[in-house]
């Protein structure tokens, strides 16, 4: 067998982390033959709570899981980790948009990149999981000048499952026949879940989701509304954010980033834009990408009508605007 790795989760106490935990110490990310040592870093109030959670974890008996170091001091959280799921930060409360957490949750992502590039393995992979997310994972990456910044990213997942299940409720079909819906741009309201490039099989027939739908003003409307504003949605009905959903998500984001995409599809992360479909460089934009080796390279030359682009336009311009909140909220000119 394999040696271990090190995997660290943030908000290791949290309501996210509870189900995220367990489905990455049962192997659902890294393999079912790849041993684990778990760091849990929280804070110091939630010391008891992330003992009880220490305690969980041994009582689940799980083969793969040869370590759990639960801690405060991101000295130890991160060191010589190979993975990162920055879960911790203060989640949203019903009629807050995400990007109002930025001034208190954008700190803590600065401690964590510079945590990063001081203890953990150069070749780190970091999914930031923490709202805003996107500009989140732009600050963490910036704080760690040594890592290079495509192994940052920022959690889009959720939004393509929502999408996709969306879509495979909408024709009747099994979410495993709907594949490469995409979401563009921010973790917000502003993203664009994008169903144009769509693929769906039914009756072993392999159509496009535009012609097995048909009715774009649905594609156009109510589907985009729905994705764009279904974590304000769970949290009115749970008076808590997501968090089954966000694991699971996480999950997958980790899981493709580490094995690969299957050939043909396309999955949405959030990653350092390189100026792809006219976004801002240097902001995190979710595209759909592939990924091979543990590098994930944006798709190119899908067309885009002028109506997606006028979306891109909408979520890339609340990402600049983010970003520059980012760097007044940590006193730092633009050069970053
Ligand atoms: N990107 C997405 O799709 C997505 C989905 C769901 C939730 N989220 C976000 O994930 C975050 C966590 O959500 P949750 O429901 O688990 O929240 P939660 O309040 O249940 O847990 C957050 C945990 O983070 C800890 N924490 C705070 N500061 C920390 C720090 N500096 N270091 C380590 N831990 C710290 C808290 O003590 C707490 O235990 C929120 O910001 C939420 O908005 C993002
Ligand atoms: O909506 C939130 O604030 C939590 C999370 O980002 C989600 O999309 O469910």
């Amino acid at each position: 067998m394999a040696e271990p790795i090190r995997v660290v989760v943030t908000g290791a106490a949290g309501q996210i982390a509870y189900s995220l935990l367990y489905m990455i110490a049962r192997g659902e990310v890294f393999g079912s033959d790849q041993p684990l040592i778990l760091h849990l870093l929280d804070i110091p109030p939630m010391v008891g709570v992330l003992e009880g959670v220490v305690m969980e974890l041994a009582d689940c008996a799980l083969p793969l899981l040869r370590q759990v170091i639960p801690t405060t001091d991101p000295s130890v959280g991160f060191k010589d980790v190979s993975a990162a799921f920055l879960v911790g930060a203060m989640p949203r409360k019903e009629g807050m948009e995400r990007k109002d957490l930025l001034s208190a949750n954008v700190k803590i992502f600065k401690a964590q990149g510079q945590a990063i590039e001081n203890f953990a393995k150069k070749d780190i992979k970091v999914l930031v999981v923490g709202n805003p997310a996107n500009t989140n994972a732009f600050v963490c990456a910036n704080y760690a000048p040594s890592i290079p910044r495509e192994n940052f990213s920022a959690m889009t997942r959720l939004d393509q499952n929502r999408a996709t299940s969306q879509i495979a409720t909408k024709l009747g079909v099994p979410i495993s026949a709907v594949k490469n819906i995409i979401i563009w741009g921010n973790h917000s309201s502003t993203q664009y879940p994008d169903a144009g490039q769509g693929k769906v099989v039914i009756n072993g027939e392999t159509k496009s989701v535009a012609d097995a739908v048909n009715d774009n003003a649905y594609l156009q409307g109510a589907f985009v509304e729905t994705v764009q504003k279904r974590g304000a949605a769970v949290i009115s009905a749970r008076k808590m954010s997501s968090a089954m959903s966000a694991a699971k998500a996480a999950c997958d984001h980790m899981h493709d980033w580490w094995n690969g995409t299957a050939p043909g599809t396309f999955v949405s992360m959030g990653v350092c834009s390189d100026g792809s479909y006219n976004s801002p460089k240097d902001v995190i934009f979710s595209f759909p990408v592939v990924i091979e080796n543990k590098q994930w390279k944006i798709v190119q030359g899908l067309n885009l009508s002028d109506a997606a682009k006028a979306k891109l336009n909408i979520t890339a311009k609340e990402l600049q605007e983010e970003k520059d909140e980012a760097l007044s909220v940590l006193d730092l000119s633009s050069n970053l």
